[in-house]
């Protein structure tokens, strides 16, 4: 679905990344995890072709959707306004949105639990409500691929939920590839089929979630000792941080 072969991408005259490489088939989830800065939304502007590879390639099989992190509009536009804009590219140049249009948002804003919102001007949402509009507007474009920066990054826990499940519902249901970035490592232990863990730059490590998602390389990746953590009575596990470790004394209590 896609592949991405020796990208080396530039900004403000400066490499951010370089010979980074990746692929991803139908189907998959990719979780794209790294520290601040490392390059996660300038590689995901690169895969929707908005910014242009200094060298090495991106190819990607069929229609691309983009909900980005942060998303304010100019304009009163209502959520509806803001999601019909999502089926620009089946109007035509000077088109308008007809019935087929507007009923496939509202199927969507139903399957969001957004119905509600419709009519709301969409500045006036919270984050969390916005980013659900977005995707939605995302989805009504009858995209292949659905690319996520920090989709869960303004959401409290109830709503990281909500959009979790939506993703993987889209995977399992609705055949959709799906990329997103996060800092959340147990966002991808939840849904991604595969991880890219960006350390720098120039290093990353990328596979199977099974495989390459273990304590030893996000400890790397976060320049931070991070544990697996078990839940009681769960088969799931999570990954948390040891934040302050070298202030704990050996008795257990810290400074
Ligand atoms: N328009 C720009 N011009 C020049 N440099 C930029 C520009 N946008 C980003 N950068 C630089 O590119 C690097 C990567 O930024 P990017 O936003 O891709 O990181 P990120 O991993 O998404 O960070 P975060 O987790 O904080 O969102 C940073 O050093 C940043 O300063």
């Amino acid at each position: 679905m896609i592949e991405v072969r020796n990208l080396t991408v530039e900004r403000g005259g400066k490499p951010i990344l370089s010979g980074y490489e990746f692929s991803l088939e139908a189907g998959g989830i990719l979780a794209v995890l790294g520290a601040n800065g490392v390059g996660k939304t300038t590689l995901i502007n690169t895969l929707i072709g908005v910014l242009k590879p200094r060298q090495g390639t991106v190819q990607v099989k069929g229609k691309v959707g983009f909900v980005p992190q942060l998303f304010e509009v100019p304009f009163a536009y209502s959520c509806l306004d803001i999601a019909l804009m999502g089926r620009a590219r089946h109007l035509g140049l000077f088109g308008s949105p007809g019935k087929k249009d507007f009923e496939i948002v509202r199927h969507y804003f139903r399957m969001l639990g957004i119905e509600s919102l419709e009519t709301h001007a969409f500045n006036a949402l919270s984050g969390g409500q916005r980013q659900l509009v977005m995707i939605a507007q995302a989805l009504v474009s009858e995209c292949e691929l659905l690319v996520l920066d920090e989709p869960c990054a303004a959401l409290d826990y109830k709503n990281q939920d909500k959009v979790l499940k939506l993703l993987h519902q889209l995977q399992t249901e609705h055949g959709l590839t799906i990329i997103f970035s996060t800092h959340m490592p147990q966002h991808a232990v939840e849904i991604a089929t595969d991880v890219l863990l960006m350390t720098s730059g120039t290093h990353f490590m990328r596979g199977k979630t099974v495989d390459v998602l273990t304590s030893e390389n996000l400890s790397t990746l976060y320049d931070l000792p991070i544990a697996r953590a078990n839940f009681d009575g769960l088969p799931k596990h999570t990954f948390a941080p040891v934040f302050r470790q070298q202030e704990v004394r050996n008795d257990g209590r810290s400074d």
